[in-house]
């Protein structure tokens, strides 16, 4: 297995923007995800790792190999297509062992290595079909096995299980991540989808407009996202704008729209914000933290309206009209009584659950 290090990489298409000043480091053995919206530049980041594309600036190395020009073939990853990019006419078997057949390697070691990997990705017995007769979570198995019988230091998936219905898009993630925990295999991974990427993960890169802009845990990027767009793409959030109104020892003081103020800890500021007095900020407030005030009387309770109340039997959520702001809470359903729209709330928002993103 490989680590993998981009040295701040470029690329552009023309005068188009495709990446820009990309610099990570990949441990062997890691999985790690690009997460972003739609033109983002995740599957540049990737097409450049597996060769496909050729950086306009900076370097690639898989371990202390030197990989930026080197071709695709040369590269020794596997990697498996959104669109699996099977070949429909031919067998799983032959599909499989494409890979092992253009590397002229025996017919009795390309049925041992061939079956092996059908056992793995729970394929026994479909060597014979053809790839149109499989379902979309079985072919979505033969191209994670083709792409791991060539036994690659570096497996890569761009959006592997968006053509999958939910349920199977939540099993397969399970199945892809106990293949890489039994291989031990570096893996990067490109997904749109936060909830695959938060569930999958040892780090994350979060990137937007071709730009990274965090690198950390899941748990980092939840709790301490380093700016707006992190905060509001990875989970939910509540985002108020405020005004540092003063400090006291470790806390710092907020002004919201309501005219209150809360409290916040000065630690949970990202990097990318300066607290000081009579400067706006923003708080990013999870709506699981905020929780239904039980006496009224705590500190940082604030009271609104309530604007929709939705009981789903294991939860009660409510969005809340509080100040010019709205104020989204998700509790355990303790079987207190649901609160209805128009109904006055005290929501009680713990100092430690507000971060100041920026
Ligand atoms: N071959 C190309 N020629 C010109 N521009 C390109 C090319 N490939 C990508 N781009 C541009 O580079 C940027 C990043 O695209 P990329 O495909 O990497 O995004 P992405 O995050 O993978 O998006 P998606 O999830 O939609 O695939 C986009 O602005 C895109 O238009």
């Amino acid at each position: 297995m490989s680590s993998v290090t981009l040295e701040h990489v470029h690329k552009r298409f023309g005068q188009a923007k495709g990446v820009e000043d990309v610099h990570i480091h990949i441990e062997s053995g890691e999985f790690f995800t690009f997460l972003g919206p739609s033109g983002c530049g995740k599957t540049t980041t990737l097409r450049m790792i597996a060769g496909f594309y050729f950086p306009t600036e900076g370097q690639i190395r898989f371990g202390s190999r030197e990989v930026t020009s080197v071709p695709p073939h040369k590269r020794n990853t596997g990697m498996v297509f959104q669109n699996y990019a099977l070949f429909p006419h031919m067998t799983v078997f032959e599909n499989i062992a494409f890979g092992l057949q253009v590397r002229k390697l025996s017919r009795t070691e390309t049925q041992e290595r061939v079956e092996k990997m059908m056992k793995l990705v729970r394929l026994e017995g479909y060597g014979e079909r053809r790839i149109d007769q499989l379902s979309g979570g079985q072919q979505q198995r033969v191209a994670l096995a083709r792409a791991l019988v060539i036994e690659p230091q570096i497996l890569l998936l761009d959006e592997p299980l968006s053509n999958l219905d939910a349920k199977l898009r939540e099993e397969t993630r399970f199945e892809i991540k106990r293949l890489q925990l039994e291989l031990g295999i570096t893996t990067i991974y490109v997904t749109h989808d936060q909830a695959e990427a938060m569930s999958m993960s040892d780090r994350i890169m979060v990137m937007q407009s071709g730009e990274v802009q965090q690198i950390g845990t899941p748990h980092d990027i939840y709790h301490r996202p380093v700016n707006r767009f992190v905060a509001s793409f990875i989970g939910e959030t509540n985002l108020w704008e405020g005004t540092v109104a003063g400090f006291e020892g470790d806390e710092v003081q907020v002004r919201v729209s309501s005219g209150q103020i809360l409290t916040g800890l000065k630690k949970n500021a990202s990097p990318q914000v300066r607290l000081v007095a009579g400067e706006k900020v923003t708080l990013s407030i999870r709506p699981e933290s905020v929780m239904e005030s039980a006496t009224g009387e705590e500190a940082n309770t604030v009271t609104g309206a309530v604007v929709l109340a939705e009981f789903t039997g294991a939860c009660v959520n409510y969005v809340t009209s509080v100040g010019d702001e709205q104020l989204r809470s998700m509790s355990i359903n303790l079987g207190r009584p649901v609160k209805q729209r128009g109904d006055t709330i005290k929501l009680h928002i713990p100092k430690e659950s507000i971060y100041f993103a920026g």
